[in-house]
């Protein structure tokens, strides 16, 4: 396959990348919180310039996942490897300078200052820490549609688009894998249309996304590759469709309030970043 520059709009989002490249895998990943079995033996992979699905029900193991992935826990057995280099003893801060961003379920953004500032601190971190061009914050306004609220309070910023703010400051460390962890999340109808939008331009500029999100309408819209997961095990992996009419997916769901193929919350969403904060 060519090699292909990843660059999205001109901005330099990340390096030289083999589209269709496995970026990012685990392999036979196994965590556990004392006695209880959170991941059990789990392997998937995200490939560059794709979007990857990660769902199951609520507890399944999907944050765990991101977790032992972007180096916040350790698992106790199994590996993780970035562009088929083994990374699962790299400290989170060596994992982000190869190339890793994530964004949290939970809101991580700094609620006191304006959406600008929140991703002038992003990049002044990733310059320093890098050394290699960064994309301006002018340039990350405008491609993720946030020119309109640079200046307000992020506090303020209704948190559909407080997602967006931090799926941008995640983009100014120019990374080569974006974790995304229910982004879309207390976004409206229209906002996740355009996050959707977004994803697919990032995609197709070579970026490897992994996405793990409860709106199972979004997920199977725009991911190439799904991975199921439930109870802490992969119980599923393959093209959205197959992955959607799998019985042991939909058995899966039955029960919860999500099931393939319907939109759903996780329960009540925040107004603002500020509550979610
Ligand atoms: N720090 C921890 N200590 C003990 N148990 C934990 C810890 N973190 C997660 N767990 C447990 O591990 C399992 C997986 O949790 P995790 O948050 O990864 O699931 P999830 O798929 O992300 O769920 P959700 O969709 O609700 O966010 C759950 O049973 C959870 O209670």
């Amino acid at each position: 396959m060519d090699a292909i520059a990843v660059r999205t709009k001109g901005l330099p989002l990340s390096h030289d990348l083999q589209s269709g490249e496995i970026l990012l895998d685990t392999r036979g990943v196994t965590v556990r919180f004392g006695g209880h079995v959170a991941l059990d033996d789990v392997s998937i992979s995200v490939r560059a310039g794709t979007v990857t699905g990660l769902i199951g029900p609520n507890g399944a193991g999907k944050t765990t996942l991101f977790d032992t992935v972007t180096g916040a826990g350790r698992p106790a057995a199994g590996t993780v490897h970035l562009a088929g280099h083994d990374i699962t003893r790299l400290a989170p801060h060596r994992r982000a300078r190869l190339g890793m961003a994530r964004t949290f379920q939970r809101l991580e953004l700094f609620v006191s200052l304006t959406v600008r500032q929140n991703l002038l601190v992003a990049a002044d971190i990733a310059g320093r820490r890098s050394g290699r061009r960064i994309p301006s914050v002018d340039e990350m306004l405008e491609l993720t549609g946030l020119a309109d609220i640079a200046d307000d309070d992020v506090a303020d910023v209704p948190t559909g688009r407080a997602r967006i703010v931090e799926v941008a400051r995640a983009l100014m460390s120019g990374p080569r894998v974006l974790l995304l962890d229910e982004p879309a999340s207390g976004q409206t109808e229209e906002e996740t249309a355009r996050f959707a939008d977004l994803l697919r331009q990032l995609a197709a500029g070579g970026l490897a996304i992994c996405l793990v999100e409860h709106d199972l309408p979004l997920v199977m819209g725009l991911c190439s590759t799904v991975h199921v997961l439930d109870y802490g095990k992969v119980i599923a992996s393959g093209p959205p469709e197959q992955v959607g009419a799998d019985p042991a997916v939909i058995a899966a769901y039955i029960g919860t309030d999500h099931t393939p193929g319907t939109a759903a919350t996780d329960g009540d969403v925040p107004d603002t970043a500020r509550e979610a904060g």
